[in-house]
């Protein structure tokens, strides 16, 4: 966190994004973001009430195995395959204070690195028990938490022979629909985090490190699952980065 010192001071109420944090629209090194990078000047529009205010999330509209992405898909008696883990973590604000009742959103590929999608076509098997995504929302702290399997590295056509790393999406709904955050989490010690050409598009070593969830031996839970813990700062000086794209794994 010591590269953070240097960055801009607070000015006020409002954080807009930073674009010497967060990755610019257009790196060609990212193939598509060509064609998804604006080719004009972007326009502000104000918000409107709905927008700002609503809906609200509440914990009534999580099912029991949201957050339980080896049971949620699986067939009864049956579990998806792959190391299991528990990501965790705290949605905070810009003045690190917990942002509660946040609705969080994660999906991810399977163990061998395989998207249940239609429009897949990577080799490495589906795991019939394993969708690959979930939910929670967060609590009076901030908290969230789910379990999963470690997804698998796959690899991409975007150049010659370019890989994703190991890889979580999240999405991170404040309390209305303009209050959206979609970016990605690696796992520590992953050398393939610096061969990606995504990550590659972040300008900062420091927001890179951000993405990088640390192994949480302290959350272990023995003969069960390992811990990577993985908080995430809505806008403001030490905000997580953004994700340009905003559809799709
Ligand atoms: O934007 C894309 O093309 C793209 C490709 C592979 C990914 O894993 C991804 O997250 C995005």
């Amino acid at each position: 966190m010591s590269e953070l010192v240097n960055r801009k001071p607070e000015t006020g109420a409002f954080f807009a994004r930073d674009r010497a944090w967060h990755a610019p629209a257009l790196t060609p090194g990212y193939k598509t973001s060509v064609l998804r990078a604006p080719q004009r000047a972007l326009l502000s529009l104000d918000g409107t009430i709905s927008e700002t205010t609503g809906p609200v999330f509440g914990h009534s509209m999580i099912g029991e195995l949201d957050n339980d992405l080896i049971l949620n898909y699986a067939r009864p008696g049956e579990s998806a395959i792959g190391e299991r883990i528990i990501v965790h973590g705290r949605v905070l604000d810009e003045r690190a204070k917990p942002v509660a009742g946040a609705l969080v959103e994660f999906w991810q590929a399977n163990a061998g690195g395989r998207y249940r999608h239609k429009k897949e076509s990577y080799l490495a098997a589906i795991d019939p028990n394993f969708g690959g995504c979930g939910r929670a929302i967060t609590d009076e702290e901030g908290r969230y938490h789910f379990r999963t399997v470690r997804p698998g590295a796959y690899p991409w056509p975007n150049g010659v022979n370019d890989w994703r790393p190991a890889h979580i999406h999240f999405s991170i709904f404040g309390h209305g629909f303009a209050q959206r955050l979609i970016t990605q989490m690696y796992f520590e010690g992953d050398p393939m985090i610096w061969k990606c050409p995504i990550v590659g598009t972040i300008p900062d070593k420091a927001a890179i490190e951000q993405l990088i969830a640390p192994l949480d031996w302290g959350n272990t839970i023995p003969m069960d699952s390992r811990a990577y813990k993985f908080d995430i700062v809505l806008r403001g000086r030490r905000s997580t980065m953004f994700e340009n794209r905003l559809e799709g794994n």
